[in-house]
């Protein structure tokens, strides 16, 4: 009685300190509740040692200590991974600092949420990628929207017009390579991220627009743009700086400032071409495609003949929600396709510098297929592009260095309540949590490709043994599985067909750890702690891999 008193005499005579009060309490104990809750929840699930206080913030500042600062986070889960002896599936309990999740690492478990059952992408990608891009990019959002995209785009990727890009590849290429014999001139050290991400950016130009974008001659305002969008999302995962408002607004101001530039610059490509496929009466064609951005323009088009028959571009135009879908889609794909590519082109080189067998048997296999002269080769590729497919060591050599450097990653959902089961025991999965499938772990696990650590491109060719599909994870699996990977392998084969026999690539300023830092490779005795991958839109390169780069006489 005495404390209902004191409350009510209280209520009367500060009613705004009362009123404060009983929000902060309020608050509190929510904010306990849930905390109780969500510790109740992972204590007797697989996973590091618990805590009913810190869960296993402990554990993973333990493990961060080892790591370098802003590693991606599958260095960190393969990490806790083997440290605490955990196989298959385990939980980690990170409330109230990060998201928590159940992370699988078992190929079949991997395969039952992405090929047989596919769970959605979570969430978490689409909060994280959307203020930076903008909402509904193909790559995390799900539902309609996801299947309209997909369906719209998979003729970009089809085979059949990947081999029509040959002659694209090969002019950009050219410019790459004379940007390299420059190198080669001077010995000058230079970024292999920055040079191959104009290369690489101007092909995806191509892909997506069918216009060049002149990254590699001019300094390309998309490409700057882009990458000064990359560097803003590289911030948002900066802990510190996501909770200072100085910070968080400077970051509002360049984001305002970036995208103030880029967006009418794209928004005029796509009216222009709109306008033209309108006035010159083309529907753009799905089995010979020019360009992505045609390909979302057409589904417009049938879509507006059919309610109506309208034909001229005064007629059709872009509704502001498909002008927001193709525009956020656009810089997605520009992003997306141009970072991922570039990223598994340095971590090919980087493997390939202290690799000299390998690179002599590459090098040994494309004179084999496509002659020793280098005019020669171009002819023939341009002439039969199939011809790409007659490199298995190439091919073998590219897969190995993605094996070692998975630069995508991927996190699902599925519905609360619901259960994943393993050799017959069901795991449970809360709300909201996240489904991390760590590829990066099955690639570092001796039982599935031994001597792991090693950089042997022969595993991928063993015809008895070979590797089963569902081990190798760079790419995803199932329905949501990359869209570009046959366009990213067929581009990185005529890359390194048309450099690596004249070129000799030498990491530069090389300072290889006394000792392995993790437990999972020691890669970081040979090459330092470059083979950490920080986390960006992808796991990139750490430090923009610096080279140095000279003619192979
Ligand atoms: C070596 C280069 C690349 C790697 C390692 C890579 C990796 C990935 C990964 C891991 C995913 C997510 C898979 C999943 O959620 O299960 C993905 C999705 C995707 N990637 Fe790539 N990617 C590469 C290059 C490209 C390129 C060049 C493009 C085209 C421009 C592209 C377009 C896409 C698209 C559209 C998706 C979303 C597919 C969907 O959700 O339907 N990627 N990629």
């Amino acid at each position: 009685m005495e404390v209902f008193k004191t409350i009510s005499s209280l209520a009367a005579g500060h009613p705004v300190a009362f009123a404060l009060w009983s929000l902060v309490s309020a608050f509190a104990f929510q904010v306990l509740q849930r905390g109780y809750r969500h510790r109740r929840f992972y204590r007797n699930l697989p996973g590091p040692p618990h805590s009913a206080l810190w869960g296993h913030l402990k554990v993973l500042g333990e493990v961060s200590a080892t790591i370098p600062q802003n590693s991606h986070p599958q260095a960190y889960y393969t990490e806790i991974a083997r440290k605490y002896n955990l196989k298959g599936i385990f939980y980690l309990d990170l409330w109230p600092i990060a998201d928590s999740s159940v992370v699988l690492t078992d190929p079949t478990l991997m395969e039952e949420v992405t090929v047989r059952n596919p769970l959605p992408q979570h969430t978490m990608a689409e909060a994280f990628l959307s203020p930076i891009i903008g909402p509904n990019v193909i790559a995390t959002v799900n539902g309609p929207v996801w299947k309209r995209l997909h369906n719209a785009m998979a003729p970009a990727f089809s085979w059949s017009h990947i081999r029509t890009l040959t002659a694209v590849m090969v002019d950009e290429c050219a410019l790459y390579r004379a940007a390299l014999a420059k190198y080669a001139k001077s010995g000058e050290v230079f970024s292999v991220e920055e040079l191959s991400a104009r290369l690489i950016f101007d092909v995806i130009g191509r892909v997506v627009f069918n216009f060049r974008l002149h990254a590699q001659t001019a300094d390309s305002p998309y490409l700057n743009d882009l990458r000064e969008l990359v560097n803003l999302a590289h911030n948002q995962t900066d802990l510190v700086a996501s909770y200072n408002p100085i910070a968080r607004v400077a970051k509002w101001w360049k984001k305002r400032k970036v995208l103030g530039r880029l967006h009418p610059l794209i928004l005029g490509k796509i009216k222009d071409r709109l306008d033209l496929l309108l006035n010159e009466g083309i529907t753009p064609s799905r089995k010979d495609p020019s360009s992505i951005l045609d390909l979302m323009l057409r589904e417009h088009i049938l879509q507006s003949e059919s309610s109506g028959g309208a034909k001229t571009a005064k007629q059709i135009s872009l509704s502001d929600t498909d002008t927001q879908l193709l525009l956020t889609n656009i810089k997605g794909l520009l992003l997306g396709g141009h970072g991922t590519t570039t990223d598994s082109l340095c971590y090919i080189l980087m493997l390939l510098s202290q690799a000299p067998t390998a690179l002599r048997k590459m090098r040994q296999e494309h004179d084999d297929v496509f002659g020793k002269d280098f005019d020669g080769t171009v002819e023939l590729l341009l002439d039969t592009p199939a011809k790409l497919q007659d490199l298995p060591y190439t091919d073998a050599i590219i897969k190995e260095s993605l094996r070692l450097f998975p630069v995508g990653f991927t996190v699902r959902e599925a519905d609360a309540g619901a259960k994943l089961t393993v050799q017959g025991k069901r795991y449970p999965i809360d709300r909201h949590q996240g489904v991390v499938l760590n590829g990066h772990d099955i690639h570092y696990n001796s039982g599935f490709f031994p001597n792991h650590t090693e950089f042997r491109p022969e595993r991928w060719l063993d015809s008895e043994e070979g590797v089963p599909r569902s081990y190798f994870r760079t790419f995803g699996r199932g329905p949501r599985a990359c869209l570009g990977q046959n366009l990213a392998m067929n581009e990185l084969k005529v890359i390194l067909l048309m450099i690596v026999r004249d070129f000799e690539f030498e990491c530069a300023g090389l300072e290889p750890n006394a000792k392995p830092k993790t437990s999972y490779t020691n890669l970081d005795t040979v090459f330092g702690d470059i083979i950490f991958q920080e986390l960006g839109i992808e796991a990139r390169p750490r430090g923009g891999m610096m080279m140095t780069v000279k003619r192979n006489d």
